[in-house]
């Protein structure tokens, strides 16, 4: 694979480093700086990842309860999604306060016919997106449904592949691999909600919805990372926040247009009434999900700048099968042996991932003090 294709995302680690300029002589304040900028890299990382799983488990889990106490709306449950978006609107005032960010500034912004065309472009995918995850979950069992969405890993890769010039060694590959098995053992563990009785073209449309979310969600990162790399170029909170915003605000206008449309508002007054824990519950439930959904926005458009696009996907699949733990605790669910294998594979996936990032640091380093003795040989590449 060319050299040109090596960096993977808008900002990994490696890359953040490569950018200083003077590569062997370096005063102690330069080496502190260095080393400042790691850890905060790092810092932002571990902050964005815990957003993001946590994020998709309280939002997982309050979905599920929504439905098991009697709620009934596809585009209500689609609309959670996205509808946290004005929770963000604190810290867009904020960073906007903060605006001298060198960063931020050094870097010419876009106009705003093509900002405008970006989040619009983004938001419709993410609201196609959301109605596709919400209907495949409805029509297909959660079995068939899981192993399917583990689909969106291999989409990712190709996506980032040829928008993203992600390489792909041998690690990342193995992550892949791990998780696609760690995703499949779930399965397993739930085959017997296979015996579900929905009609057969029902669920031929689950199938669809659900290969068709897979592969959306999978090009949305991608293009969220290539809009990073080309257009925003920039990678500071401000921007995360302002991507996350216009693209929910989009995708939730359009999720509204669809609940009206498709008449099912009329009957979500008498879910309020019917809900099993009361109303107050009722909308602290969809409150909390919106809340939670919006918490892993922020996280996986975050990850997306700071490390990739498939590295954001990879936590992600990572933390499915964190739900059905959690779900032991919270729900009374049995511990199985699939559950637990399942979750350590999804960890070995992760290592898998995270070793490529330390061997590329340890690249980068050594290329700092030795810079034309390292070649691209220390990588195994495909
Ligand atoms: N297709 C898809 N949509 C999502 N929206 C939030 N999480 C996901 C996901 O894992 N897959």
């Amino acid at each position: 694979m060319e050299e040109a294709r090596k960096q993977p995302s808008c900002t990994t680690s490696t890359e953040a480093k490569e950018i200083l300029p003077t590569e062997n002589i370096k005063t102690p304040l330069q080496s502190n700086a260095r080393w400042l900028r790691t850890y905060k890299w790092w810092f932002q990382v571990a902050i964005y990842i815990l957003f993001l799983l946590s994020g998709q488990a309280v939002g997982t889990l309050l979905g599920r309860l929504y439905f098991d106490k009697g709620g009934n709306s596809t585009w209500l449950a689609t609309l959670t999604l996205t509808m946290g978006f004005p929770m963000l609107l604190p810290f867009r005032f904020h960073s906007s306060l903060q605006n001298h960010n060198a960063d931020y500034s050094r870097v010419q912004q876009p106009s705003v016919l093509v900002l405008t065309s970006i989040y619009v472009f983004l938001g419709l995918c993410t609201a196609g997106d959301s109605v596709l995850y919400s209907l495949g979950l409805k029509y297909l069992p959660v079995s068939t449904y899981s192993l399917i969405c583990a689909s969106q890993l291999a989409f990712n890769a190709v996506f980032a592949f040829f928008l993203n010039a992600q390489k792909l060694t041998f690690f990342i590959i193995n992550s892949l691999v791990l998780l696609t098995i760690s995703s499949i053992v779930l399965v397993i563990h739930n085959d017997t909600e296979d015996s579900s009785n929905n009609s057969k073209n029902k669920y031929t449309l689950g199938i669809i919805c659900t290969v068709a979310a897979s592969a959306l969600y999978a090009f949305v990162l991608s293009f969220t990372e290539l809009t990073c790399q080309k257009i925003l170029k920039s990678k500071t909170f401000r921007v995360i926040i302002d991507l996350t915003f216009y693209e929910s605000l989009v995708a939730t206008l359009a999720i509204v247009v669809g609940l009206f449309a498709s008449g099912e508002w009329k009957s979500l007054k008498s879910e309020m009434q019917d809900f099993r824990l009361g109303k107050v519950s009722y909308i602290m439930t969809i409150l909390w999900t919106g809340i939670s959904w919006q918490v892993f926005n922020i996280g996986c458009n975050g990850l997306i700048f700071k490390v990739s696009s498939l590295f954001s996907n990879v936590i992600s699949v990572v933390g499915l099968p964190v739900d059905p733990v959690l779900a032991v605790v919270v729900f009374h669910d049995k511990v199985t042996a699939a559950k637990v294998v399942s979750l350590l594979l999804a960890l070995w996936g992760f290592m898998s991932y995270a070793y490529q990032h330390y061997l590329d640091d340890l690249k980068a380093k050594a290329k700092r003090k030795c810079p034309r003795e390292v070649t691209e040989d220390s990588i195994t590449e495909i």
